[in-house]
């Protein structure tokens, strides 16, 4: 039994704060859970006796039971039971008490908040055994396909050991392959998976004449097949998501597109935008086109569309229209007059940002219409984002809100409480850590301008690098882990750069990142969900040292970062640097305010400590900012969901470009 273990099996000191974290009506709840877990501790010495048949006929037993009607919830305690057996024989990891009651908190919907390293992957397969008992099929969301693999496959013993089965979704899957998946008893795999494979459903069942809402279900479990081609998926009854802050929350709006437009067609479009961008310098004002100053717009003359037809042209523009080559050309002449870099828009991280002309902010997210967004991408020589045309379209939002009984772990939840609760009607459960925390926030450092920033860090690595303690150090962006990286060779400090585009192997890199002596430079994304691990030698130096180099948007990606360090007891220091250029004073008080303190920065006299609380105030304003803008699309989402319904509409295929 876990240390922090009370007499009535809740662990000591966690009921009060769970009370004034969560008030009054959770008390019954946790009674409840009190009692459920002493009867969980109680069946281990009768299940540890028996036979690995016993076991699973047990667990046949409580399928039969499930199946035929008997309350899920009166069959916690030996169904939990019968999972911690299993874990201890096939893996040889017995879940703790605080992650039985982690599972009792999914189990119930709720978002279990789990501290770093606390055994997120074992607590799942509480919750995802006992759903699965009924027959519809139990899903674990995962961030990528990595991760979905890698937790199906340590866990899928587990699951045997009482007879279920595993699937695993993976993006390169076929369809047949994806059937046998979802038809197991639990499967793992990515929410963009789950999304698209719903949509490709509807799209089949469209094609059948058979959309409407909840024909899926009934079709499949009749079993019936048409023209060979099936449905994938069952019903969406059970689904745990893990990291769920960042799939629910993060990623809530993030819109999953099936396109109608073939591969061909896409091609063929972004070579004529970018044939147009390449060609516009050879087309004159006066003598190829005329420029109308009050609309904007742009007409080729009789010599300009000469010019088009008599130009070579890449091969797979041939059969393109007359009309079409003049408009796209046209198109490209106005954004090279109109459009200008880094005044009307900026390129980041290789994307165009529109800048607001009014506030001078960046407007993420937004575009132009009309095609502009793409000749200029085109003009940029980035990668051009055509519209593919919707044939159906979900967001992940929309996705996990389909499922009957939805649940959700991560290790930052709390700050996203009152999101949670509106959006999807859960409550967050902040679970006890198995061994007490030793992670150690030191005193927070804010420096005039980022180079004095950098060069504190490297101060900062040095030193620990010294003394052998491993050092991760998290960046907000790309282009910022090769600025430090080219520093910390300057001064000769051995080290690794992880930018979250190889996903196994930096699980890999991270995962040794806790190794003595080891210099580890992260995107905050980089290698999430990996266990780094540490020796003892390492513990007596004191363990990781993590630097957050600046605030992020979010405080819980920050967060998410610093408990990268200080797992499951170990000792640990997290140390946030900032300066007064860093971007969230310009993303939370805009340009006027950043500037300003930016040339404060630059005063030697002035002592930047001093404004340690206005960084934050700006990261709590775009938090803040970033909420009302979620809650605004949500509302008009539903209200569109509405109408289309009203209409008769599918709001899944008829979806408005
Ligand atoms: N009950 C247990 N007994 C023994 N080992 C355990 C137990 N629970 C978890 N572990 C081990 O603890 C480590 C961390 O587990 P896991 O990666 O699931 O944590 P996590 O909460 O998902 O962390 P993160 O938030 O970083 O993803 C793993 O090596 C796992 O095998």
């Amino acid at each position: 039994m876990s240390s922090t273990t009370s007499v009535n099996g809740i662990p000591q000191g966690w009921q009060a704060k769970m009370l004034s974290w969560l008030g009054g009506p959770i008390q019954r709840r946790l009674a409840q859970w009190g009692s459920q877990l002493q009867q969980i501790n109680a069946f281990e010495p009768m299940l540890a006796a028996e036979e690995p048949r016993d076991l699973r006929k047990r667990s046949l037993a409580l399928r039969y039971r499930a199946k035929a009607g008997e309350p899920l919830a009166s069959l916690v305690p030996e169904g939990y039971a019968l999972v911690r057996e299993a874990a201890k024989r096939a893996i040889q990891q017995r879940h703790y008490d605080v992650q039985m009651i982690g599972g009792m908190a999914l189990f119930y919907g709720c978002i279990a908040e789990m501290e770093t390293g606390e055994g997120k992957t074992l607590t799942a397969t509480l919750p995802t055994y006992l759903h699965a008992l009924i027959g519809k099929g139990s899903h674990v969301a995962t961030v990528n396909d990595y991760l979905a693999e890698r937790d199906a496959a340590m866990m899928r013993p587990v699951y045997e050991v009482l007879g279920m089965s595993t699937g695993i979704v993976l993006t390169p899957d076929t369809q047949d392959t994806r059937r046998k998946a979802y038809a197991c008893d639990i499967t793992y795999g990515t929410a963009k998976e789950f999304g698209f494979d719903f949509l490709r459903d509807r799209l089949l069942l469209r094609r059948m004449g058979m959309a409407q809402s909840n024909l899926l279900n009934q079709l499949t479990s009749a079993r019936m097949e048409m023209g060979g081609e099936m449905p994938v998926q069952r019903e969406h009854h059970f689904c745990l998501v893990d990291e769920a802050d960042s799939i629910l929350i993060d990623e809530a709006r993030t819109p999953l597109i099936i396109g109608s437009l073939g591969e061909k067609a896409i091609e063929r479009i972004v070579t004529l935008y970018r044939w147009a961008a390449e060609v516009v310098p050879q087309f004159l004002e006066e003598e190829h086109y005329e420029y109308e100053h009050d609309e904007k717009k742009i007409e080729l003359s009789t010599e300009g569309r000469q010019l088009v037809r008599s130009m070579p042209k890449p091969e797979i523009l041939r059969g393109v229209g007359l009309i079409d080559l003049y408009q796209y050309v046209e198109r490209a002449i106005k954004c090279k007059r109109d459009f200008l870099l880094d005044r009307h828009y900026v390129v980041k991280e290789g994307e165009i940002v529109i800048v607001d002309e009014n506030t001078g902010r960046l407007a993420e997210g937004r575009k132009w219409r009309d095609g502009i967004h793409q000749a200029i991408e085109a003009q940029e020589r980035i990668d051009v984002s055509v519209p593919t045309g919707q044939a159906a379209r979900i967001t992940i939002q929309d996705l996990f809100l389909r499922y009957k009984h939805l649940a959700g772990m991560t290790g930052t939840a709390s700050s996203a409480a009152r999101e949670f609760k509106k959006v999807y009607k859960m409550r967050v459960i902040p679970v006890p850590t198995n061994r007490p925390v030793q992670r150690k926030r030191l005193p927070d450092r804010v420096y005039g301008t980022a180079d004095q920033k950098w060069r504190a860090i490297v101060e900062d690595v040095r030193e620990a690098h010294i003394k052998r303690r491993p050092v991760l150090i998290g960046t907000r962006s790309i282009d910022k882990s090769v600025i430090l990286s080219k520093l910390l060779t300057e001064k000769g400090i051995p080290h690794q750069v992880l930018n979250a585009h190889e996903v196994a192997t930096e699980a890999e890199i991270v995962a040794r990142a806790g190794e003595e002596g080891k210099v580890t430079v992260a995107t905050n994304m980089a290698g999430r969900g990996t266990d780094i691990k540490l020796q003892q030698p390492v513990k007596d130096l004191g363990g990781l040292h993590v630097i957050c180099t600046e605030l992020h948007d979010s405080a819980r990606i920050d967060r998410q970062l610093m408990g990268r360090c200080g797992r499951q007891g170990d000792p640990g220091t997290v140390q946030q640097y900032m300066s007064l250029d860093d971007d969230v004073l310009r993303t939370g008080f805009g340009p006027q305010t950043a500037e300003k303190m930016t040339k404060v920065g630059e005063q030697d006299s002035a002592n930047p400590q001093k404004y340690l609380s206005l960084l934050q105030r700006a990261q709590r304003k775009v938090e803040r900012r970033h909420l009302r803008d979620r809650f605004v699309l949500l509302f008009h989402e539903k209200e569109r969901k509405k109408m289309q319904q009203e209409m008769g509409q599918d709001p899944y295929l008829d979806t408005p470009d």
